[in-house]
């Protein structure tokens, strides 16, 4: 009987409602639209034309006094995380506004959208949940994922970056509540490198999470089951795969922030079959490649010279490994010769040769020497010049570590790029202090500057944001087959040439954020370069390609 009731009451609510299709033309639909929608900024002849009459206060506003407000209300904001709320609902009502915002002081708002403030977001997903954005794929799919691909809007898809969750930053699997970091990643493509937001898609591959606390929460909005074991995995990512190569037959697809072992294994088995990249592998590789890049600019040192210690042997520390024993291979070393430089530590100790437990991917970097779990020793031994963590251990780098670095060499390089603030293996302050201001330093995210004995030192932030927007808009342009290790190279380099004289002067290891628009067209300029020379590209060569970029590029305004 009460059923009845509600039903009854149900229907008058829905028979009060506006059809959908009398909504969908009307001015209001408009103002709903975040990528048409002007907001106080439309004019008098708009909102004649359009049926906004009425709808909107009587002011018309500019795009400068819309972001002016905007700035205003995040003043107001408590927290990052407060502005990084306020920014996604203001992205949902207006795009324009939003990367206006966004690009008008870069190195403000990328702590804020993106890394650390976006682990907070993702922790937090089904609570601060507002609004859909992106897709979800999930296993109860199998079989019509194209079919459900199908319900995006558009069609011009040219960029996919999915994430299962499986390892998002250094925080473990939080499954489905990963997705922001989808969201941030492609945020950044435009509002780093100027890549149009309309033909990006943020996806979460929903495969279940083995985080039982989350399938607990009633907030929780991914599937509450187990993840799915390899096999079945691997079947759900190729229907994934097949069906994006039919439904948006131009689109890259960024794999980002999936469990280490199942991310080396996606990347191996499609960079040679379609257009893909991994970032925590490749973009990753390239940005600390950059680093050290930079830091030989510094001291004179060779790269083929050097000899790269990393704690942490996941997907970050063997695609830098990589990374950096071609780019020795190409100064002269043999690929042994390139290896037997690299050593990883992991959670079970030194990767060497008699361990059971390697991945083939491990197995090439294997030491030589005994099985040790004694970290400094280990430096003591092996004499790094580098230091690289990719371990998820906050304090890894303990003053012992940094003091061993620092008897060792004039100028250490130590890297702590684990994300976010608290899984860096060590600040900059310790980093500076304990080295007596010899080392140089970088970390996944912006620390402060510090001053130690008088002196201001300025940390670099490794982060693959200096590198994935610029792949993404060399990518964009020029459309190659394949992105190959070559292109990470070249953009690595792009990076490093982009830190002149002035801040290697002040011990700086990446350009500017403040100009991060300049240096990734920058960047993605000598990425095209390359991608014509190699015959990756599949449009016509321009005659300048700069220019060419420039004109291509995403301006927020109306
Ligand atoms: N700054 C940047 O641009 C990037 C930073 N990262 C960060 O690197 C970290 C690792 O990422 P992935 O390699 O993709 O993860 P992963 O899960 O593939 O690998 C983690 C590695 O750390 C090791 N490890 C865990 N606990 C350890 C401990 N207590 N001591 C020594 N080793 C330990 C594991 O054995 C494994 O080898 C994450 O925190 C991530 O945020 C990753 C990609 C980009
Ligand atoms: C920066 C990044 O990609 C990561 O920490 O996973
Ligand atoms: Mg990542």
């Amino acid at each position: 009987m009460a059923d009845t009731k509600m039903a009854s009451q149900l229907k008058h609510v829905e028979s009060t409602k506006a059809p959908l299709h009398a909504l969908a033309s009307s001015g209001l639909a408009l103002l709903h639209e975040p990528n048409q929608n002007k907001g106080t900024a439309f004019s008098r002849d708009e909102r004649q034309a359009l049926g906004l009459e009425g709808l909107l206060p009587h002011a018309v506003e500019s795009l400068d006094r819309q972001v002016e407000r905007v700035l205003s209300h995040l003043d107001t904001k408590m927290d990052d995380l407060e502005r990084y709320i306020y920014l996604i609902g203001l992205e949902d009502r207006n795009e324009t506004v939003f990367y206006k915002t966004i690009m008008s002081d870069p190195k403000r708002f990328i702590p804020i959208l993106y890394d650390p403030t976006v682990a907070d977001a993702c922790l937090t997903f089904g609570n601060l949940y507002r609004r859909a954005r992106g897709m979800y794929i999930t296993r109860h799919m199998k079989g019509r994922i194209a079919e459900v691909l199908r319900n995006w809007p558009r069609k011009d898809v040219r960029f996919i970056c999915v994430s299962t969750g499986g390892r998002i930053l250094g925080l473990g699997d939080i499954g489905a509540n990963g997705m922001g970091i989808p969201i941030g990643k492609l945020q950044l493509y435009t509002a780093c490198a100027a890549v149009p937001p309309d033909c990006l898609l943020p996806v979460l591959f929903d495969i279940g999470t083995t985080n039982e606390s989350l399938r607990a929460d009633p907030f929780y909005l991914g599937t509450r089951e187990p993840p799915l074991a390899e096999a079945e995995l691997d079947e759900l990512t190729e229907e994934f795969i097949t069906a994006v190569q039919e439904v948006f037959p131009d689109c890259c697809v960024h794999f980002e922030d999936w469990k280490g072992t199942d991310a080396i294994r996606m990347l191996d088995r499609y960079r040679d079959r379609i257009l893909t990249y991994n970032d925590d592998i490749q973009g990753t590789a390239s940005v600390a490649l950059a680093g050290i890049a930079a830091a030989m600019n510094i001291t004179g040192g060779k790269l083929s010279e050097q000899r790269v210690l990393f704690l942490g042997a996941g997907s970050a520390g063997i695609g830098i490994s990589k990374l950096i024993a071609a780019e020795m291979q190409t100064k002269g070393l043999t690929a042994e010769e390139a290896r037997a430089r690299i050593a990883l530590f992991d959670v079970n100790g030194l990767v060497e040769a008699s361990r059971t437990d390697l991945t083939e991917a491990q197995k090439l970097y294997a030491h030589k020497g005994p099985p040790t779990k004694d970290f400094v020793k280990f430096i003591k031994e092996f004499k790094p010049t580098v230091l690289i963590g990719v371990s998820t251990k906050a304090g890894a780098f303990n003053q012992q570590v940094v003091e061993a670095m620092s008897q060792l060499n004039e100028r250490p390089v130590i890297f702590a790029l684990s994300n976010p603030t608290t899984k860096a293996e060590c600040t900059a302050e310790q980093a500076y202090t304990w080295s007596k201001g010899k080392a140089l330093f970088a970390a996944g995210v912006q620390f402060d500057d510090v001053e130690f004995e008088g002196k201001i030192y300025r940390p670099g932030q490794a982060n693959n944001f200096y590198i994935y927007p610029a792949i993404g808009l060399a990518t964009y342009v020029a459309r190659p087959k394949r992105l190959t290790d070559e292109c990470f190279i070249v953009a690595a380099h792009a990076t490093a040439d982009q830190v002149g004289p002035a801040l290697c002067a002040k011990g700086m290891l990446y350009p500017s954020q403040d100009q991060i628009l300049e240096t990734e067209v920058t960047t993605a300029t000598r990425i095209v370069e390359y991608m014509f020379d190699a015959g990756l590209a599949q449009v016509e060569r321009p005659r300048d390609i700069r220019a060419w970029i420039e004109g291509q590029l995403y301006k927020p305004h109306y």
